[in-house]
């Protein structure tokens, strides 16, 4: 096999930056198989050559995704918004967010020891330790906190706030000794729980999202960068939405368009009993459920929920 970290072997190719590991891996991988983007990785290597586009994916940590799309080593990528605050501001306005992708949700939160007496608040933490992965957007946040507290004198660039960087685990520091509160991302909390920790305060709400370089690099492939782009839409769009069919007689039909008034309208089509109309509309599916009581109670019958394999829709999903 010819080395593919040669770049002749990347040569012509779109490069698409996709997290190697943790959180959004799989989910990165669900939506490459639900855009028809064929690959195969060999073991331990980062670079996979896709079989039917000329595109190479690259495997890569997810906080590093931002600084190469920005600075245009790469042309695409995948990781979350807080990755891509945290590279910090020269990198964000090299970035556009090109699609919210609906996985990787999550808070950046500020959390204490439950049992503290002494921290019930962010203000109470100012002057104290605070340990974090994400060291630019902490200090940042407790920079603004002391300004606004009149902590720091301007021309003060030094925090009174510690901001001690860890690698992972940042949820043992309080524990360890090592800090007061921490900084960390926070899903469905049990983590925090688990760890005798509280929130007291967000920085940010966090999803994963397709980005591609503000500037395109000279070498970049528009079209193929915007046929991907549209495939990986429509795949969240197919998860977003369902398709609800249902029968209803013409005096019930108004009331039944009013629950489910499609995105553009809803088709209606006249049955063969001319007293009866088919009706088909997109509905979210964090609705749908509540949607069908509505219907039924509303005299909608034989109604049928219909998952989405791919679609193509215009505008905001
Ligand atoms: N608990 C969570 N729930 C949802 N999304 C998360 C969660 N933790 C992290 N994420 C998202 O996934 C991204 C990558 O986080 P992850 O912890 O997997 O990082 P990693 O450093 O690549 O992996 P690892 O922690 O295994 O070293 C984060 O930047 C965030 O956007
Ligand atoms: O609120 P929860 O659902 O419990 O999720 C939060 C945890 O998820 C992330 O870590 P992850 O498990 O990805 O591993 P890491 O600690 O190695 O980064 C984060 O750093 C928290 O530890």
């Amino acid at each position: 096999m010819s080395n593919l970290l040669q770049p002749e072997a990347l040569e012509g190719r779109m490069l698409f930056a996709i997290p190697k590991k943790g959180r959004l891996y799989e989910k990165c991988l669900e939506l490459l198989q639900g855009a028809d983007i064929q690959f195969k990785r060999a073991h331990r290597l980062d670079v996979a050559l896709v079989q039917n586009h000329p595109i190479a994916l690259v495997f890569l940590p997810a906080a590093d995704i931002p600084r190469f799309v920005g600075e245009g080593n790469v042309d695409l990528g995948i990781t979350g918004q807080d990755m891509v605050a945290e590279a910090g501001e020269t990198v964000s306005k090299l970035v556009t967010e090109e699609l919210q992708l609906g996985f990787g949700k999550c808070k950046l939160q500020v959390q204490v020891p439950e049992s503290s007496t002494s921290i019930k608040s962010v203000e109470d933490l100012v002057g104290k330790k605070v340990a974090t992965s994400f060291d630019y957007l902490a200090g940042k946040y407790f920079a603004d906190l002391e300004a606004k507290l009149g902590k720091s004198s301007s021309g003060q660039s030094e925090l009174q706030t510690k901001i001690e960087y860890v690698g992972g685990s940042v949820e043992a520091a309080c524990a360890l000794g090592l800090a007061d509160g921490i900084v960390d991302l926070v899903e469905s909390g049990e983590t925090m729980r688990a760890c005798g920790l509280h929130e007291i305060g967000t920085l940010l709400s966090s999803q994963a999202v397709l980005i591609k370089s503000a500037a395109p690099h000279a070498r970049s492939n528009t079209a193929l960068i915007n046929l991907i782009t549209s495939r990986i839409r429509g795949v969240i769009a197919a998860s977003r939405y369902v398709l609800v069919t249902y029968n209803v007689k013409n005096e019930q039909l108004e009331e039944n368009l009013r629950i489910t008034p499609g995105r553009r309208a809803a088709t209606v089509m006249p049955l063969d009993d001319k007293l009866w109309n088919a009706v088909q509309a997109m509905v979210l599916r964090s609705d749908v459920a509540v949607v069908c009581d509505k219907l039924e109670s509303a005299g909608a019958q034989d109604i049928l929920v219909m998952q989405l394999a791919n679609c193509r829709i215009e505008g905001s999903m």
